[in-house]
């Protein structure tokens, strides 16, 4: 990680320490922004006694949680630092007396200035995965983490966070000819489904949201691996494509369950293992984060290859920054 992105964790990580209480974390964003946070709820969750919620920010603007005050601590993320729904909830939880961190590529944009901890991050093809969003929101997120819910495992988390530069480019490397293989082979399809579950829900959120809806104008739909079996299980068939994350963490049930069901009708089922990801140099502790941030690298790549496959630039929106809305 950069030095700049380190210090600036540590600011905030500070200032929650100088804090008398913090009862609540809120994870407040749009869209990508959005499921890039719902690891932070969900570590929190499993490693803290603080509740913590994910919110759409505009919900949290116009139905504001009774409990927001000054023992809050909310983390607000904009790629563009420009989304006005997260620039207004980070300023209405600032008011509110409550801590406020913030995630942007971009310093000095408006979320940037709303928020009294701002920390920056890299983007782009040349960059180390361990500086993009979730390289820097993870580092965020153990950091808190040891100060909130002490343990030495956070230590060793944070530093097998430098690792995911080798991972990453080795993990698309692995995964680029079935790739390829399975964009050819989707490239007409108008719907297409994704599923799983603990840590790695927010990554089948974005990819159906954003990554397929947003970005391709496929239809698509997330779906949790414990719900299927309640409702979505009844539009399996063999012509209808599913993408699933089978995790290594405690979900992993429930994602096998999926799979021993789905595999029996339909003909199209890619299921992205995280046990395929070579993981042996990192520490046990660290596995499950540092293979969900190594899943949305691997879905980026199949992502990638379907757009190449279909001629539709990824940065193509028809009413999306085209008009007001
Ligand atoms: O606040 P951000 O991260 O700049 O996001 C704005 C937009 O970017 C996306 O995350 C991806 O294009 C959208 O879902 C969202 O509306």
């Amino acid at each position: 990680m950069r030095d700049l992105h380190a210090s600036q964790i540590k600011v905030a990580v500070e200032a929650v320490k100088a804090r008398k209480e913090v009862n609540e974390v809120y994870f407040v964003a749009c869209g990508g922004s959005q499921a890039v946070l719902m690891a932070g709820q969900y570590m929190f969750d499993k490693e803290s006694s603080i509740p913590s919620h994910v919110y759409t920010a505009n919900e949290f603007v116009y139905d504001t949680p009774k409990r927001l005050n000054e023992n809050s601590v909310v983390i607000s993320c904009s790629h563009s630092g420009n989304t006005p729904e997260t620039v207004e909830a980070t300023k209405l939880a600032r008011s509110k007396g409550a801590l406020t961190i913030c995630l942007s590529n971009l310093e000095g944009s408006p979320l940037w200035e709303a928020a009294e901890y701002p920390v920056h991050y890299d983007w782009g093809k040349e960059v180390s995965d361990s500086d993009k969003n979730k390289g820097i929101l993870y580092g965020l997120l153990f950091s808190l983490l040891s100060v909130l819910a002490p343990d030495a495992k956070w230590d060793v988390c944070l530093k097998e966070l430098e690792k995911l530069t080798d991972l990453s480019a080795q993990a698309k490397a692995q995964y680029d000819a079935q790739a390829k293989a399975w964009a050819k082979r989707n490239k007409r399809e108008k719907t297409i489904y994704t599923i799983g579950s603990g840590i790695n829900y927010g990554e089948v959120y974005s990819t159906a949201m954003c990554w397929f809806m947003e970005m391709q104008w496929i239809n698509s739909g997330c779906i949790h691996s414990g719900e299927y079996f309640h409702g979505p299980f009844e539009v399996t068939d063999y012509d209808v494509p599913f993408m699933l994350v089978k995790s290594i963490g405690h979900t992993r049930h429930l994602d096998e369950r999926v799979e021993n069901f789905a595999k029996k009708f339909t003909e199209d089922l890619l299921v992205l293992d995280q046990k395929d990801l070579d993981l042996s140099t990192v520490a046990d502790e660290a596995k499950p984060y540092v293979a969900a941030i190594l899943t949305g690298v691997v879905i980026r790549h199949f992502v990638e290859a379907i757009a190449f496959e279909r001629g539709h630039s990824l940065d193509v929106r028809r009413y999306m920054w085209q008009m007001q809305y």
